[in-house]
């Protein structure tokens, strides 16, 4: 028998498709989406726009309850709002990409981030696919399907530049390792690979193929596979 909700966690580095693949997967199941890089973006964006410093930890401990994040799951249109305020566009600077890991490293901001991740998924009536970095190993690890996305950093670079007008390859190739390195040394909840993830090497597969990939294995969970 189909079950009623379905919980799908997709992980991964920068740049393997997470984004792309969990928006469309979403909306050609029903689901809800939820993006936890855009909420670590958001509450990042605050902490520079109120001149907290990023190089502090305590600093950013100390203020890590007060913005207000507002995530909406809506696969054909996802927003974010920080305190009210639209920042789907700001959070995708240059600046607030090179200072996420630091702040996303931060105990008492990953506790925070964590619950509200969390009451999303609970309240989501069809199911939700959340993607990000630990979904699926701290997260929700009781998710009914959970995918780890990889791609070489060939590929991950050429499709980030890609979106970046203007952007040098080689120089984006070394920001998404060093940010890697980061996301994968921290000591709280970092990007890692749950035991009974399913890895998906999306290097040589278009985006078609790596959505309907993660489908089937959607539909195989819920058919009771
Ligand atoms: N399998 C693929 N083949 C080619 N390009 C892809 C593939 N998957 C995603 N892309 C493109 O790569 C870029 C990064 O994808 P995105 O979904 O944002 O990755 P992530 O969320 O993991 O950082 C986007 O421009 C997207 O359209
Ligand atoms: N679940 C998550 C999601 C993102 N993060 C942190 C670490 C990542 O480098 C940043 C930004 O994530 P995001 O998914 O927006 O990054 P990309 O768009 O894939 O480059 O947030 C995290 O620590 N935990």
């Amino acid at each position: 028998m189909e079950r009623a909700t379905v919980i799908v966690a997709i992980d991964g580095p920068s740049g393997t498709g997470k984004s792309s693949t969990s928006k469309a997967v979403a909306a050609q199941l029903g689901l809800s989406y939820l993006d936890t890089g855009a909420q670590y973006r958001a509450i990042t964006w605050w902490m520079v726009t109120n001149g907290i410093d990023i190089e502090d930890p305590s600093a950013i401990a100390a203020v890590a309850g007060k913005p207000e994040i507002v995530s909406g799951t809506d696969p054909s249109g996802p927003t974010i709002t920080v305190d009210g305020t639209d920042v789907a566009g700001p959070i995708r600077t240059q600046e607030v990409t090179s200072k996420v890991s630091a702040v996303s490293a931060v105990p008492e901001v990953r506790a925070r981030i964590t619950e509200l991740q969390r009451s999303i998924a609970s309240g989501a009536e069809r199911g939700i696919v959340v993607e990000g970095r630990d979904i699926g190993t701290t997260v929700l690890p009781d998710a009914d399907l959970k995918i780890f996305l990889t791609a070489s950093p060939e590929a991950r670079a050429a499709r980030r530049s890609g979106e970046l007008k203007g952007s040098d390859v080689q120089a984006t190739r070394e920001a998404l390792l060093k940010r890697d390195a980061a996301d994968s040394s921290r000591k709280t909840s970092p990007l890692a690979k749950a035991d009974d993830a399913v890895e998906v090497d999306t290097s040589d597969l278009t985006l078609q193929q790596v959505i309907e990939c993660v489908v089937t294995l959607v539909e195989e969970k819920r058919a009771g596979k």
